[in-house]
């Protein structure tokens, strides 16, 4: 089997792992998870989203945490915009990439962002348009390519269609999300095969959370078709607010062993990664969901 050499990882712990937290985190603590991230290494990171603050409270303070970030030149900088309100106030903290966010269940779209796949497309549009003028990157997020909350298991067609949408408003690359964790090897990998129709390899990222347990086996699934972007979050932080049960993503620590046991070239200190997630876990009060860390945490202390 030929695996990619490298692999690129997205840690989407400031947004994606943040966001359903029910306690507010400052922002300051935000920008220094943002800071120890870059710090071990990570080039991409999702810091926050410019949704309504009456259905994510947690981000209301998007502004306060992209203005508060020490930026470096060789990171990429994202943010969720749903609309171009969010798109207009997302302008300030100068993302270099703004995200749009769909599904491939109509009821799940509906939940998450109040409108039909349909109409999320008209309201992308101008967005990815708004974007692509200002220099700033595009990436879609495709939620629910597995299952759904909502609809139950969720059919590759759907998702082909989904990636079709996408492309064809100007979406530069995408995201294939297996949002609450359902997700098994054969599956992840139809989904992806439906996106890979409409986006080349390059473009195509893989998003799994790990609620059954089956993310880290998903991954390996991805990256025997040739993906090679992931997302994941640090310490496994996170849960989507609209799916229930739902748990975080993929820890990256895990996912970064997984890779590094395989040869797979990362650019991320596995240590320091485990420091930033330390760090919130701490924050947050409870223990980090990463394996890896926890075992590697036992052996350091001797
Ligand atoms: C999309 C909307 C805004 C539509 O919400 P809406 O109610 O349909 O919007 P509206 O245009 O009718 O406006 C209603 C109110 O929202 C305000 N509003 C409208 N837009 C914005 C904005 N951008 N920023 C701030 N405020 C906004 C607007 O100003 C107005 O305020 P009011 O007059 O009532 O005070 C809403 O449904 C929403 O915010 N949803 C939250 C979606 C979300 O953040 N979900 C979680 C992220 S997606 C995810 O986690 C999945 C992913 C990506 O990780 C992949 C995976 O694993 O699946």
């Amino acid at each position: 089997m030929n695996y990619p050499a490298r692999v690129k990882i997205i840690d989407v712990g400031p947004r994606d792992g943040l966001q359903n937290e029910k306690q507010p985190v400052a922002a300051a603590v935000k920008v220094e998870l943002v800071q120890r991230l870059q710090d071990a290494g990570l080039k991409e990171i999702e810091v926050t989203s410019y949704v309504s603050p009456k259905w994510v409270p947690q981000m209301a303070d998007a502004a306060s945490v992209m203005a508060g970030i020490d930026r470096r030149g060789d990171v990429r900088y994202s943010v969720l915009t749903p609309n171009m309100q969010g798109f207009e106030a997302a302008l300030a903290g100068r993302p270099d990439e703004i995200v749009v966010f769909g599904a491939a269940s109509e009821a799940f779209n509906q939940k998450n962002i109040n409108c039909s796949i349909a109409e999320s497309m008209e309201r992308f549009a101008p967005v990815v348009r708004a974007a692509l003028d200002a220099g700033i990157a595009v990436r879609g997020a495709m939620s629910c390519t597995v299952g759904c909350p909502y609809e139950g298991e969720i059919a590759p067609e759907k998702v082909g269609y989904l990636a079709g949408l996408m492309k064809g408003i100007g979406v530069q690359r995408v995201d294939v999300a297996d949002t609450i964790g359902v997700g098994t090897p054969i599956k992840v990998q139809k989904a992806l095969e439906a996106t890979l129709a409409h986006f080349g390899i390059d473009q195509v990222s893989g998003h799994f959370h790990d609620t059954y347990g089956q993310a880290l086996s998903n991954t390996l699934a991805a990256l025997e078709l040739g993906v090679w972007n992931f997302q994941s979050s640090v310490a496994g932080l996170g849960g989507c607010p609209y799916a229930k049960g739902a748990t975080g993503n993929v820890a990256t620590e895990d996912v970064v062993y997984l890779l590094h046991g395989m040869g797979i070239e990362t650019g991320i200190d596995l240590d320091k990664l485990i420091d930033a997630g330390q760090f919130i876990s701490q924050h947050l009060g409870r223990p980090t969901q990463s394996r890896v860390a926890k075992a590697l945490l036992i052996k350091r202390a001797g």
